[in-house]
């Protein structure tokens, strides 16, 4: 399970991942006004926190050096804005290289910008190259064209005279390093490879992949979003679905069920000490909230009697069919988890996700999803903060209506 605001960087420290042009630059009225409205509590605080990691950081490492008299640095070039730049500028081009070289930037493979699904190069070292036995970091690329014309690739990289552009089985090499490529001895961690993986028509550009993310993550670490993000996803913060049940039902009663739920072994997903569930693209609601929706909706005398039978629960599959039993009578056996949240959706339950959409879609303020649209589609790209805001806010709105369908379509 994964956060919108933040996924695929794993052992990354969040301050790690504010990048140039990343939501933690993004500050003032203008986050207050359009970013903030795109997400809930969690995100804000995650974009505090970055900074606050941010500044603490500063005052630990580079203020010192800052009153360190021998260095006559000037302090007006190192401030906390010009580290927060500086840092910035170095996350977007960092990242986890393999096992062997951790976390580094390498020159030339920062060049590329991001496609989600849709890269021509990998990057891996020499070691895994397909000719060696270790062929474990090239991943297969079912687009590649293995007719390509491999003539072209014995000719030198033009940018560096350390890199060279060679095929191997089909695949395209641009091998960067200090030393001459032809003496590898193939297996040496030191040298890290490009890897063309599918035709690049003269003239096109040649794009890179950061990892699989939603729009939101790509906004909050490099600044940027992209249209049509297979991997976006809306968060619904835990303590919307409290106020909504409180809005309805004592807060005892509320308190009562969430307790209930969490003892038959259910949570959401956890970041950033913030418990969310997720909807994907596609508007399908995570199991845990709709059974949580459910047992909130359950009736008084069958939850006291589910609630009497629970001791302690196993698996996931034991929590359904004790859930399950005051409809069936009998233990059902239950196959894919499918068929069981389909169950679930009872009309009590798809209205509750009704209304949930609509607490959700009360943050995004007195603009409609098609004014946000017609504003996206006029808001010029250069004006990049509103162009990608928009588009984040456009995505999680079409995913919230995609929830509504869902909800209603049962
Ligand atoms: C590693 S750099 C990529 C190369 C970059 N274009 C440059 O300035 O050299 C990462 C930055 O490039 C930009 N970028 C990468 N992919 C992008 C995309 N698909 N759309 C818009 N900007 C992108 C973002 O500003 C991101 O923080």
């Amino acid at each position: 399970m994964r956060k919108a605001w933040g996924r695929h960087r794993p052992g990354l420290d969040i301050c790690k991942s504010c990048l140039r042009e990343s939501a933690c630059l993004w500050s003032g009225l203008w986050m207050k006004s359009t970013l903030i409205s795109t997400e809930l509590n969690c995100t804000r605080q995650t974009v505090k926190e970055d900074k606050s990691h941010i500044y603490e950081d500063w005052k630990e490492c580079i203020l010192p050096l800052v009153d360190f008299g021998p260095l006559k640095l000037n302090p007006k070039s190192f401030q906390v804005e010009q580290y927060l730049a500086a840092k910035s500028l170095v996350s977007s081009r960092a990242f986890e290289i393999d096992d062997y070289h951790g976390y580094g930037m390498v020159p030339l493979a920062d060049l590329f910008n991001h496609k989600t699904g849709a890269e021509d190069i990998h990057f891996t070292s020499v070691c895994s190259h397909p000719g060696s036995n270790d062929g474990d970091n090239i991943e297969s690329n079912d687009e590649y064209d293995r007719n390509a014309d491999e003539d072209l690739l014995t000719e030198n990289f033009h940018s560096r005279d350390s890199c060279s552009l060679t095929a191997d089985a089909g695949n395209y090499y641009l091998n960067c390093s200090d030393v001459d490529s032809s003496s590898n001895s193939g297996d040496d961690p030191m040298i890290l490879e490009l890897i063309l993986v599918k035709d690049v028509k003269a003239g096109d550009e040649v794009f890179n992949t950061y990892g699989s993310m939603g729009n939101a993550a790509l906004l909050h670490r490099y600044g940027f979003t992209e249209p049509d993000n297979p991997f976006d996803i809306v968060n619904i913060e835990l303590n919307l679905v409290t106020k909504w049940s409180s809005s309805l039902f004592s807060a005892r009663y509320t308190r009562a069920r969430l307790l209930f739920w969490r003892r038959l072994g259910f949570s959401g997903c956890i970041s950033h000490s913030c418990e969310y569930f997720e909807i994907s693209s596609d508007g399908e609601p995570q199991l845990e909230l709709v059974i949580l929706l459910y047992i909130i909706c359950l009736p008084e005398v069958v939850y006291d009697k589910l609630n009497n039978r629970v001791s302690s629960v196993e698996n996931i599959n034991e929590s359904m069919n004790i859930l399950l039993l005051h409809k069936n009578n009998a233990e059902v056996p239950l196959g894919t988890t499918e068929i069981d949240k389909d169950l679930l959706l009872t009309k009590n339950v798809c209205d509750a996700l009704h209304s949930l959409v609509d607490i959700r879609e009360s943050f995004y303020g007195q603009n409609s999803l098609e004014d946000d649209m017609e504003a996206l589609r006029t808001c010029c790209m250069r004006e990049r903060k509103l162009y990608h805001s928009l588009t984040l806010r456009v995505t999680e709105r079409r995913i919230l209506k995609k929830l509504r369908t869902y909800a209603s379509s049962r």
